[in-house]
């Protein structure tokens, strides 16, 4: 038997970054929305744990761990272990959300298998000790989980969700490199060494934006205090910027630590008018996809 769930990638409408903590982690105010990008992952019973690893020839694999430090299998091991079960599983991955591209493919892959292994072992776990195997595993893992539009608090795990009667569009547009998260934090604090970080805070018209579905006053609430230390490390996404703005989006905002860069749009047409004008320019990795979408979900039981 096997079972296979999907979960979505992950944007920041806002990203508001505090000052590094003790534990080595930064307090957030985020609001998370999830997009139709997806990773798909089949589990299947198995003596020995294994992942495998299917592209769609689109993403490149390249730099995912195909051994113990796949988060999938950290995942699988973890909930194994809640429930005290010596038991193990072949887990797949068809991976759609680019690799360390800032959008938390790994984070639903590992939100992916909780639920694949839940619902194959009728382990029947509570959302609440989901939730928390989740934020040990990662501090977008949770959000993974509940999808849809959320608040993210502490550092992301503490997940909230939000009204959002949009209906959006994004282009996303891919970038060739990764781009390793600690290190677009480590130039955070670089960028503000000497300096007061206040404590991050949605602003209250973000929330009036989205339960409006206003698309003009979202633009201009987009924001993300990754994007500026990023841009330091890749100054060059700065063409991808003009290139958008000027393709006709609304808005252009890097996507968590990057370097994929989100575009704005305020329907599906113009989505793919901006699209079509980004591949004249020489950008050819772009998706169209709506948001807020589903988090992990089963869609296929055989
Ligand atoms: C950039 C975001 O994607 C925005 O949602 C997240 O903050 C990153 O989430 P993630 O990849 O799940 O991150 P984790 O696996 O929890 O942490 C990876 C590393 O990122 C840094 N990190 C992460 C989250 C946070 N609030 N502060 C941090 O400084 C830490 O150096 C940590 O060791
Ligand atoms: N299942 C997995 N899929 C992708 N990367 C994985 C996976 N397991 C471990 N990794 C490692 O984690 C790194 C970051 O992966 P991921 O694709 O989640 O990045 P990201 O989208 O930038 O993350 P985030 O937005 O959560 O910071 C990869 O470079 C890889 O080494």
């Amino acid at each position: 038997m096997s079972l296979t769930v999907r979960a979505p990638a992950k944007i920041n409408l806002h990203l508001g970054v505090g000052a590094l903590g003790a534990d080595g982690y930064h307090p957030l105010a985020t609001l998370y929305q999830a997009v139709g990008l997806y990773d798909d992952v089949t589990v299947e019973e198995q003596l020995e744990w294994s992942v495998h690893l299917r592209g769609d020839g689109r993403i490149d694999l390249g730099e995912v761990p195909s051994g113990d430090d796949n988060i999938a299998l950290r995942a699988g091991r973890a909930l194994a272990a809640h429930h005290g079960l010596d038991r193990a599983a072949k887990v797949e991955i068809r991976k759609g959300i680019p690799v360390a591209g800032g959008m938390a493919g790994g984070s639903a892959d590992a939100a992916a298998t909780l639920v694949a292994l839940d619902r194959l072992w009728d382990l029947q776990t509570p959302d609440d000790d989901l939730l928390r195997l989740a934020a040990g595993l990662g501090s977008d893992v949770p959000f993974a989980l509940v999808g849809g539009t959320a608040l993210g608090s502490g550092h992301g795990e503490l997940v909230t969700p939000v009204a959002d009667h949009g209906s959006w569009w994004w282009v996303v547009v891919e970038d060739d490199a990764g781009l390793a998260t600690p290190g677009v934090y480590r130039a955070f604090d670089e960028l503000h060494a000497g300096r007061d970080v206040p404590t991050p805070e949605i602003p209250s018209a973000l929330y009036d934006a989205l339960a409006d579905g206003d698309v003009e006053q979202l633009a201009r609430l987009l924001r993300n205090d990754l994007q500026e230390p990023a841009l330091r490390l890749r100054p060059d996404l700065a063409t991808t910027f003009d290139d958008a703005l000027a393709a006709g989006a609304h808005a252009a905002l890097l996507s968590g630590s990057g370097p994929s860069v989100l575009l704005l749009c305020a329907d599906r047409d113009q989505a793919e008018g901006v699209e079509a004008e980004l591949a004249e320019r020489g950008h050819r990795r772009t998706s169209v996809v709506p948001a807020p979408v589903a988090g992990a979900h089963v869609v296929e039981y055989v």
